[in-house]
Parts: structure tokens; C-alpha cells; sequence
């Protein structure tokens, strides 16, 4: 399909990276309408022409404005770009379904999983938008605080439609941004949803005062779970080994922006869950995510013993350092 260039576009969510990408095409030049659930929320940013709650200090360009009308938000663009967290993502779509067709592009910067069901977020998507053929995601490693402050920044634009990610490269893209094309859906959220539950072990890892040795080995063989998972379910290769996979995972995983590498160092230095995640006041994926990745391992077949430790830490109480000790006294076996 012919696609003109994206003048317009309807983000759905104002936490920190939603109003992160809705700053960026907004200063690329499309009129942007930002809309989130609490009309408390969009009113302060409407006042103050900044999202003081989630991004301080950064000010709105006049083209980039607020809403909480979800009838009208839908109205104003063919594009949708979705940046709820993933527990509520389902819900979107839900109440997205009767305002958008067929000509409506959805794309997504969500990272994770579906909680009860282990479903990838475009399975999703096809179940609550058939209407809406064309879709996309975009991801890689990009910390909300940098893209708002216009920080040099790459990321990759996976859609099932060639000129939809070709179209959204465009919008992103500037000169301190660099978007790749892709059209590797499942690889890209995949990457997303997995590095997650792994910055979480090298938090905790951090948090028991372990070293740099103990931190690039949970990177590394967590990049191996994510490689056997995402190549048995039809993930491209080279798609983790990219931006959205292995760049995500070592920003994640070494880098203390990150809420989730925060939670693990929390949980490592002691800390109960609901009082970590409460201290960090925003979206902590992995901690979603870690539930349901044991249910797409266990029907792909695979072994992720990192990640299934994470979810025993977080839910079944096991200490972090017992959890370490058995993850080293593992059978011994060749590394690939
Ligand atoms: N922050 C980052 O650097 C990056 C985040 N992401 C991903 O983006 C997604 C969103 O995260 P992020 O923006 O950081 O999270 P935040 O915690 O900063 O913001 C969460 C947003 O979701 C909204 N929200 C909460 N509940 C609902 C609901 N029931 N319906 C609709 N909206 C709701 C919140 O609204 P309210 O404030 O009104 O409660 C808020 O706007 C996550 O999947 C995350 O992994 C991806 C890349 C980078
Ligand atoms: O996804 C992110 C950066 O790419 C943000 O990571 P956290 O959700 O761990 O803060």
C-alpha cells in the first residue's frame, strides 16, 4: 500500500514515555495529541505546558497537546501510538475498537507480555482490532529522561507492512534520532518484554554486592534465553542481536535509570516487593513480565533458568542469594 508521510498522530498514554515520544515527532513537526486516563493528569499538563508529573522541566511544543476525550484523541489522526503499560494494554484496544477502521495504523511501544495469558501484545492486537490490518512496534534502547531531553538516540520500527515502518522510521527520525526499519514484529517486542525480567537479576545480582563479573554473566546468558525462546517461536536472529534485543538488554541491565535493574537492586539489598515497586512509583514491567514468561517457556519447550529464578525471588520467596547459589551449582554443560 501507497503510504503519504505521517502528519498527525494520537498517542495514548502521558507517563514518562509516551510524553518522551510524543516530544520527539512533535518536534520532528506532527501535530500530536496526547491523551491519558486521568483529566486531573492532562489538565496540569494543559496548564503548564509540561508533564511535570513524569518528565519536569521539559516544555511542550504548541503542536504537542493534551486530552483526556478518548473520542476525540481517536478522531484526530489515522496513527495510534499506544505507550500504556502492558497489564492494561488489552483494555486500550478494548475501548479503542468501536472509534477506529480500517484505515487506522496502530503501533505500540509497550514492552511486555500479556499477565494472564503469556501472549505476545500484536496476538493482542488481532484479537481486539481486526479491523486494523496495518501495525506496528517500536522499541530498542531508549530511556524516557534522554529522548525528552533530545538525547542521541536509536531505536528499531518493526511493522507487517513495509511502507507503515518506513513511514514511522521517517517521523522519528532526526538528527539527534535514528530509527531502523524492520519487519520482525515478534523479535522486536519479544526483546522488549525479555530484557526486562533480566535487568531485574543483574539488580539483584548489584544489590547482593556481586561484581562486574556476576553482572556481564547474567547479561550473556541472559541474552542466551532470550536467543533460545525468541529463535524457537520464529524471532529473526539478528533482531535480538540488534537494538531492540541485546542494546535494550545491556542499557537495562547496567544502567540505574532503569525502574526494573532498580527493583532488582532493591530486592537484592533486602527489600520486599510491594515496598520496592511502590518506592519506584511507576510501570516496572518485569515484575509483570517474570510471570508470564514461564508460561511461553513452558509451551516453546525451552529453559530459562535466570529468568525462572527471577519469578521465584519475586513470588515464591526464594532468598536472592539461594537463588544465585543454585543458578551456579546448575549440571555442567557446553555454552552453546
Ligand atoms: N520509561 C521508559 O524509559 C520506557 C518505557 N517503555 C515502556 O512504555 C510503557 C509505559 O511505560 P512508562 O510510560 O514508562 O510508564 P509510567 O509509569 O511512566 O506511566 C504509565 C502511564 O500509564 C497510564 N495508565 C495507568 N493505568 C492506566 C489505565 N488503566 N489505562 C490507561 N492508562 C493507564 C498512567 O496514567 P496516570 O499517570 O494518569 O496514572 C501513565 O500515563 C511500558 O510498557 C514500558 O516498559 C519503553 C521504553 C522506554
Ligand atoms: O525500556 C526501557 C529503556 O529502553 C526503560 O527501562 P525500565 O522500564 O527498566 O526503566
Amino acid at each position: 500500500m501507497m503510504r503519504q508521510r505521517i502528519q498527525s498522530i494520537a498517542v495514548y498514554g502521558a507517563g514518562s514515555w509516551g510524553t518522551a515520544l510524543a516530544l520527539q515527532l512533535a518536534r520532528n513537526g506532527l501535530d500530536v495529541l496526547l491523551w491519558d486516563i486521568s483529566p486531573e493528569h492532562v489538565d496540569n499538563i494543559n496548564r503548564q505546558h509540561e508533564n511535570a508529573h513524569y518528565l519536569p522541566g521539559i516544555p511542550f511544543p504548541d503542536n504537542l497537546r493534551c486530552s483526556s476525550d478518548l473520542q476525540a484523541v481517536a478522531a484526530f489522526s489515522d496513527y495510534h501510538l499506544v505507550v500504556v503499560p502492558s497489564h492494561v494494554f488489552r483494555g486500550m484496544l478494548k475501548n479503542l475498537a468501536p472509534l477506529l477502521t480500517e484505515k487506522d495504523a496502530v503501533i505500540w511501544a509497550t514492552k511486555g507480555l500479556e499477565l494472564d495469558t503469556g501472549k505476545l501484545l500484536h496476538q493482542v492486537l488481532e484479537e481486539e482490532l481486526p479491523q486494523c490490518p496495518a501495525y506496528g512496534v517500536v522499541s530498542g534502547p531508549t530511556f524516557a529522561a534522554e529522548v525528552a531531553r533530545g538525547l542521541p538516540t536509536a531505536m528499531t520500527v518493526a511493522a507487517n507492512e513495509p511502507a507503515l515502518a518506513q513511514r514511522v522510521v521517517e517521523a522519528f527520525s532526526a538528527a539527534n534520532y535514528r530509527a531502523y526499519i524492520s519487519a520482525d514484529v515478534m523479535g522486536v517486542e519479544l526483546g522488549g518484554a525479555l530484557k526486562n525480567v533480566l535487568a531485574i537479576a543483574a539488580g539483584i545480582s548489584d544489590g547482593l554486592g556481586f561484581g562486574a563479573n556476576a553482572r556481564v554473566a547474567i547479561v550473556t546468558r541472559g541474552l542466551a534465553e532470550i536467543m533460545r525462546l525468541g529463535v524457537k517461536i520464529g524471532a529473526q536472529p539478528e533482531t535480538l542481536m540488534g537494538l531492540a534485543g541485546v542494546g535494550d538488554l545491556i542499557l537495562t541491565c547496567t544502567d540505574d535509570q532503569s525502574r526494573n535493574r532498580r527493583l532488582g537492586l532493591a530486592l537484592g539489598q533486602g527489600k520486599g516487593l510491594d515496598e520496592a515497586i511502590a518506592d519506584i512509583g511507576q510501570a516496572v514491567e518485569g515484575a509483570k513480565s517474570a510471570l508470564s514468561i514461564g508460561k511461553l517457556a513452558e509451551y516453546a519447550g525451552v529453559e530459562m533458568p535466570i529468568c525462572q529464578q527471577v519469578y521465584r525471588i519475586l513470588y515464591e520467596q526464594l532468598p536472592p542469594r539461594q537463588a544465585v547459589d543454585e543458578l551456579l551449582s546448575r549440571d555442567l554443560k557446553a555454552e552453546f
